[in-house]
């Protein structure tokens, strides 16, 4: 709150406030304003008066009410999603201008920040590191797909020299979204996996492999989504793909598959799951995943569906279990199919659970309840060994460089909202540059 203290009490303030409200304070909770800050804010917060809280707050405030959704703190750059696109900001004509400009002399902006690292990594031969930090749908992954762009843009090879290691990883991004992406109450394409990038360059600054790494993928939400939250897009958009894909899956709509109609959102505003499937397939193709490929991953998805719908009643035996009915059996068939093995071990790996001891195996029935719970725990590991068989083949398909000694790492790393105690910059994203982090 801003505003003009106008009386001084014992313990309070009388302020009389921008908004015009006048109100009593304790004296421990105002801070002091620089009255002389430009209106709309200053560029780099090191140059405030006070830097304190409300002080950073009211500049971030001011700046975003301009559009100015970038500010500096020293050479990390605050960014504060503006939930609208801005496309002018990121295009060909402004990665010009920030290619080689001395930083802070142009506008706070991620391309400053991975033209610096860039020029750093060149000039001394140094490996750099950019983190991305932030809350979930604060805009990590936009400022990390800006950074790739930018780097993109400085270390891209010509058109001629074929298929690039650039448009390989820039066309990785949609995969990975796919089946590592997910609507959660706050961001609708929002990543459950952590990320680091590594770029790497020859000696002549020029983009000649990279690797993708990945960690934490959020496993439960396979099995488990609480409303009105999605499961991982692919679900979706493979129950949205045309007539023959589902047909050849078994597949039908989303709302009749129990991984999916927990939660009463299967549709999202503005997206088409089966556009997003021919896209996705098309990336895929770019990096370098072949149809056949294509159709396992796929067959996969679909098994894990068809699990889902599996229950299961008590068994002849005691504590024992088995499908439930007609439709738990086609389920189970058709995800024994998909997963191209046999049926009926399938079912006992999800009914019966075989302990080894010293010497022997012994097999023990499972009650319905232990039986849907090891069918949940099949269907995480599974889909958690395609998201990293998926990273494996974009890895090897994009190639890494042996040869190469210097490198730009970008770390897209959720961040805040687990620490109770510091929720003081929650709704911003931060970006820094630093060789000496993580090389
Ligand atoms: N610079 C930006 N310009 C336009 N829109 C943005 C920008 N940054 C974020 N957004 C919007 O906010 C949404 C959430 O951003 P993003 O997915 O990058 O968040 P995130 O921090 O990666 O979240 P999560 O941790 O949940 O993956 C985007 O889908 C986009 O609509």
């Amino acid at each position: 709150m801003d505003g003009l203290v106008e009386e001084i009490n014992e313990n309070d303030l009388v302020v009389n406030c921008t908004s015009g409200k006048k109100v009593t304070i304790n004296v421990g909770s105002a801070y002091p304003k620089d009255t002389e800050s430009p209106r709309g804010g200053v560029e780099d917060m090191t140059r405030l008066a006070y830097l304190h809280e409300p002080g950073v707050l009211q500049n971030l405030k001011s700046r975003y009410a301009l559009n100015e959704i970038y500010t500096y703190t020293g050479n990390i750059l605050i960014a504060v999603n503006p939930f609208q696109r801005l496309p002018h900001l990121y295009n060909n004509h402004m990665m010009g201008i920030y290619k080689g400009a001395e930083f802070g002399e142009l506008g706070p902006h991620p391309f400053a920040i991975a033209d610096r690292s860039y020029r750093l990594m060149i000039n001394n031969r140094i490996s750099q590191a950019i983190l991305v930090s932030g809350e979930s749908g604060a805009g990590k992954t936009e400022s990390t797909k800006m950074l790739m762009q930018y780097l993109a843009f400085m270390g891209g090879k010509a058109q001629a020299e074929g298929r690039s290691v650039q448009q390989q990883i820039l066309e990785s991004n949609p995969v990975l979204e796919a089946f590592g992406n997910a609507k959660t109450v706050r961001n609708n394409n929002s990543s459950r996996f952590g990320k680091f990038v590594e770029i790497q360059f020859d000696d002549n600054g020029k983009i000649s492999g990279a690797a993708i790494r990945t960690y934490l993928l959020e496993r439960s939400r396979v099995c488990q989504i609480s409303d009105p939250e999605r499961n991982y897009h692919c679900f979706y958009m493979l129950c949205a793909a045309p007539s023959e894909d589902c047909k050849k899956y078994k597949l039908g709509e989303a709302k009749t598959f129990h991984y999916l109609n927990q939660s009463n959102c299967i549709e999202l505003d503005g997206l088409d799951d089966s556009k997003e499937y021919t896209d996705t397939r098309r990336a895929m193709s770019i990096v370098g995943i072949s149809s056949d490929e294509q159709d396992a991953i796929f067959r996969v998805v679909a098994a894990i569906l068809h699990l889902g719908n599996v229950e299961f009643a008590e068994g002849s035996e005691a504590d024992s279990s088995m499908p439930k009915d007609e439709k738990s059996q086609f389920h189970l068939r058709t995800a024994a199919e998909l997963f191209m093995c046999d049926e009926k071990g399938l079912e006992e790996s999800l009914c019966k659970r075989v302990m080894a001891t010293r010497g022997e195996s012994i097999t023990k029935n499972l009650d319905p309840r232990a039986a849907a719970l090891s069918r949940d725990a099949l269907s995480r590991i599974v889909y958690s060994r395609l998201f990293d068989w998926l990273v494996n083949k974009i890895n090897s398909s994009i190639g890494q460089d042996p040869d190469s000694k210097i490198l730009i790492g970008v770390l897209d790393i959720y961040g805040f909202e687990s620490f109770k105690t510091n929720r003081l910059f929650n709704h911003f994203n931060f970006e820094f540059s630093n060789q000496h982090i993580f090389h």
